[in-house]
């Protein structure tokens, strides 16, 4: 870190030929840019300040310019909100995987993406059979794959519609994300915090057998939670607006899962859970 009022200007084009001065920063905005950014220029010789790389920038506690540093900048914003999340690290202590990947989508893409589901996807009320009675759920479900795929849980068959544009570029995302391939999508709509799902585990015969889960949340923070089968162990957290969290290897035969109702939620949440059908 070198201050621009303590160096003359052609020790500086020496500092910058020799590779030991890439970018400036601002000391009062504890902003960074190229030595070539137009906003950069403008600054206060007083307040200007040199570094060798980005990290050294970073380190020192300096955010990469908007303007001249579009790339960086974006990975800052998003390093920012996951702070240190450890996408590699198993949240159960046995029998199964899942892995939290924290916010997937900047917070403007998740407005854009939950807006768009909510207005767009043509939400029905869930059925389901106990006891040989049909029952209405007051939470909603879309169901979308590949094909127009048949799909049986809580004893009831449904039909899946085709993709739209919006959900491939969320499977496009998730599928970068995690690494893993998915042919369909279950949407969930809750319209508050009196709306949840009950302890459950996705083992349908019609899925891939110890298959990935990946589920992205959009919209109200809603806590998550597990409980092993057999110890009652249970392991909870919170699913915040664009953050996506994985289940696979064998979650589902050991585990259930259940998202709990909540009288202090009051805004909607839109769940996806992104799925591999056997065909
Ligand atoms: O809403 C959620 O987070 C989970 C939904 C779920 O478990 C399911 O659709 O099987
Ligand atoms: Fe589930």
């Amino acid at each position: 870190m070198i201050t621009h009022l303590a160096n003359p200007d052609r020790q500086l084009a020496a500092d910058i030929r020799a590779g030991s001065i890439t970018f400036a920063g601002n000391k009062r905005m504890k902003i960074f840019g190229t030595l070539r950014c137009a906003q950069g220029k403008r600054m206060k010789r007083e307040n200007r300040i040199f570094f060798q790389s980005i990290d050294e920038a970073i380190n020192e506690g300096y955010r990469p310019c908007g303007h001249c540093m579009n790339v960086a900048y974006h990975k800052w914003k998003m390093d920012l909100f996951n702070n240190n999340i450890d996408e590699t690290r198993n949240l159960l202590p046995q029998d199964g995987t899942v892995n939290y990947y924290g916010n997937i989508l900047s917070p403007k893409a998740a407005d854009r993406y939950l807006d768009y589901l909510l207005a767009s996807i043509p939400w029905q009320h869930d059925e389901a059979v106990i006891f040989g009675k049909h029952y209405l759920t007051k939470r909603k479900v879309a169901w979308y794959a590949d094909m127009p795929y048949e799909y049986t849980y809580s004893k009831v068959t449904k039909r899946a519609v085709v993709w739209t544009a919006e959900l491939l570029e969320l499977k496009a995302i998730v599928e970068q994300k995690t690494g893993e391939r998915f042919n369909s999508c279950l949407l969930n709509l809750y319209h508050d915090g009196n709306e949840g799902m009950a302890w459950h585990s996705d083992g349908e015969k019609d899925l891939m057998k110890d298959g990935a889960i990946a589920s992205l949340s959009l919209g109200a923070e809603r806590k998550f939670a597990f409980r092993h089968k057999q110890t009652k162990e249970t392991i909870s957290l919170m699913l915040p607006h664009g953050s996506l969290l994985v289940m696979k290897d064998t979650t589902q035969t050991h585990w259930l899962h259940r998202l709990p109702p909540t009288t202090t939620v009051k805004r909607p949440r839109v769940n996806l859970t992104f799925r591999m059908m056997l065909r």
